[in-house]
């Protein structure tokens, strides 16, 4: 094996957008850094192969043109996790390889209203590590190289429509805080006409030094406790056999395995809920004895966005790319427009997103929507109940190592749904006034268009981050320094430590609090 035992300041675990910037922080402050990651790399420079037969320089994920339809590639199932709840990819740059690319610059308000976030981790505490992340990886709202945008049918009649209404034209990127009857054109996690992110903008930097090592296909079980230290991590290689790595004297491991997967690395370890520790133990886990056990409420406090699925009928003609003409090279046009860093194939899925709130009872509800063309003259509304929504639920694990729903995130708080409802109406009211000549299709009323509820894949809050010491009947899981309560040398820096939800698609926030949370760590003498 590559690992060296007792050789690592940082085993970092998971290489999602969390863990990569995590392990190159830590990489350039001067430590020796493992970064566990149990998926392939999905890049050709991290080791992929399946790609475009006009371009061999990239994979069908990478192709910003493309993922408008990622889910229906091979490499997407190939790339998911099977062993989770929901929805969590299990391939090097964890979620952000697959995903739809929207890319939402968080408002000041996701930190600082409803007391979630603790002192210290409020916007302007913030502010640096999004700064350091925007000049990376910056997202951007113009991919195209010639500075123009394609396929705007859909863009012309949705502004049409909301202008009516009186809601503004912003530019998400530059005017984040407008988040209040705006649209915009989306803003998309694209670079240089290629799927960005930290495999792409982060990764490349760590791997330039020696002391940094990257091992794919490579599970990790567990952590190794001695007490309240962790002394390693007992891996699962690629060839399938199980081994130790232990950390170097004063080293420490940061869990970044998503936040549905870190809490099963809590549970394997002896820490969170007793039912949760039992279960891992029954499914053949060394967990530690139990007098080790710390009894944490991991798992408890689950988040996620519903998404709610509304279509239109607007008489225009938008149509989607045809994506077999794409992969197999015969839609010459897109495909030479591309070549010279130009045309439809540069930009993502959707077309338009908005943002709006509505209060009730003294609490801000935010909702986002996407808007992408349909086949024909139908149009797609993807809206979300985001930031204000007020409904946790539960992730707990099964006897075959699978992480499970208990309860459902969505909806469980009557003002959630009273809000949501109320949001829908209106828009469905919009749609409906006969001065528009729209048409709703498919969810045929408020009602249906609330059935349809699915998951927004934007997990958080399962090892919450918080001064309320979940030891001492809290609710969190970490300190504010991203410590696990309880333990001297232990820490996580992904989705399960948010202690809410951002108002907009969450990887900009994963990114920045990863951020942020490695210069917590490191500060920690
Ligand atoms: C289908 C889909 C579409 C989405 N669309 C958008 C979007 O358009 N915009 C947006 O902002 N957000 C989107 N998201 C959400 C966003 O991608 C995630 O919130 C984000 O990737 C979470 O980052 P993370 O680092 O916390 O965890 P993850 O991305 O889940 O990364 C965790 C990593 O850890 C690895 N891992 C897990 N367990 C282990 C283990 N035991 N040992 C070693 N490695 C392990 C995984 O393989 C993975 O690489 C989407 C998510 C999905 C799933």
């Amino acid at each position: 094996s590559s690992l060296k035992n007792g050789y690592y300041d940082y085993i970092v675990v998971g290489g999602g957008p969390a863990g990569i910037i995590a392990a190159e922080k830590f990489i350039e402050a001067g430590n020796k850094v493992l970064l566990v990651e149990r998926g392939v790399g999905p890049t050709v420079a991290t080791g992929a192969n399946e790609t475009l037969v006009w371009n061999k320089d990239l994979t069908p994920i990478d192709l910003p043109g493309l993922s408008a339809d990622v889910g229906s590639l091979d490499l997407w199932d190939e790339y998911l996790c099977s062993d989770t709840a929901g929805y969590a990819a299990c391939v090097l740059g964890g979620g952000v390889t697959i995903n739809y690319m929207v890319f939402v610059h968080p408002p000041a308000h996701d930190f600082d209203d409803n007391n979630n976030w603790p002192e210290g981790w409020k916007w302007k505490d913030l502010k640096s590590a999004a700064d350091r992340l925007y000049k990376r990886n910056p997202g951007t709202i113009l991919p195209s190289a010639d500075g123009k945008r394609y396929d705007q049918g859909l863009y012309k009649v949705l502004s049409r429509f909301f202008n009516k209404l009186g809601w503004k034209s912003v530019d998400m990127i530059t005017q984040p805080d407008e988040k209040y009857q705006v649209y915009s054109y989306p803003a998309w996690n694209i670079k240089d006409q290629k799927r960005a992110g930290p495999v792409r903008t982060y990764l490349p930097e760590a791997e330039k030094n020696e002391s940094f090592d990257l091992n794919l296909g490579a599970k990790v079980i567990r952590v190794v406790r001695s007490g309240s230290q962790v002394t390693g991590v007992e891996v699962k290689l690629a060839s399938g056999k199980t081994e130790i790595v232990s950390l170097a004297d004063n080293g420490r491991v940061v869990l970044a395995a998503g936040a549905l997967s870190t809490p099963r690395l809590l549970f394997n370890s002896g820490i969170g809920p007793k039912k949760q520790i039992e279960t891992a133990k029954m499914s053949g886990i060394t967990v530690p004895s139990e007098k080790e056990w710390l009894e944490l409420p991991v798992g408890v406090g689950l988040r996620d966005h519903p998404i709610f699925s509304i279509y239109v009928e607007t008489g225009g003609n938008y149509g989607v790319p045809d994506y077999d003409a794409i992969i197999n090279g015969s839609d010459t046009t897109d495909i030479n427009l591309y070549k010279n860093g130009d045309g439809l194939l540069t930009q993502g899925k959707h077309r338009m997103i908005f943002f709006s709130s509505n209060e009730l009872h003294g609490q801000t509800r935010y909702y986002q929507g996407s808007c992408a063309p349909n086949a024909g003259s139908v149009l797609g509304i993807t809206t979300y109940l985001t930031h204000g929504s007020t409904s946790q639920g539960v992730l707990g694990l099964d006897s075959n190592q699978n992480t499970v729903i208990e309860k459902s995130p969505y909806m469980q708080t009557a003002d959630d749904r009273r809000a949501a409802r109320s949001f829908i109406q209106q828009l469905v009211n919009d749609i409906q006034n006969p001065s528009t000549g729209f048409k709703l299709e498919t969810n045929l009323n408020t009602t249906a268009i609330l059935a349809s509820q699915s998951p927004g894949m934007h997990y958080t809050g399962t090892a919450k981050m918080g001064t309320d010491n979940g030891l001492e009947n809290g609710t969190s899981v970490v300190d504010v320094n991203t410590k696990v309560y309880g333990m001297d040398n232990l820490y996580v820096v992904d989705g399960s430590i948010h202690p809410d939800l951002p108002t907009g698609n969450i990887q900009t926030t994963i990114m920045i609090i990863a951020e942020a949370a490695a210069a917590r760590i490191l500060a920690q003498k």
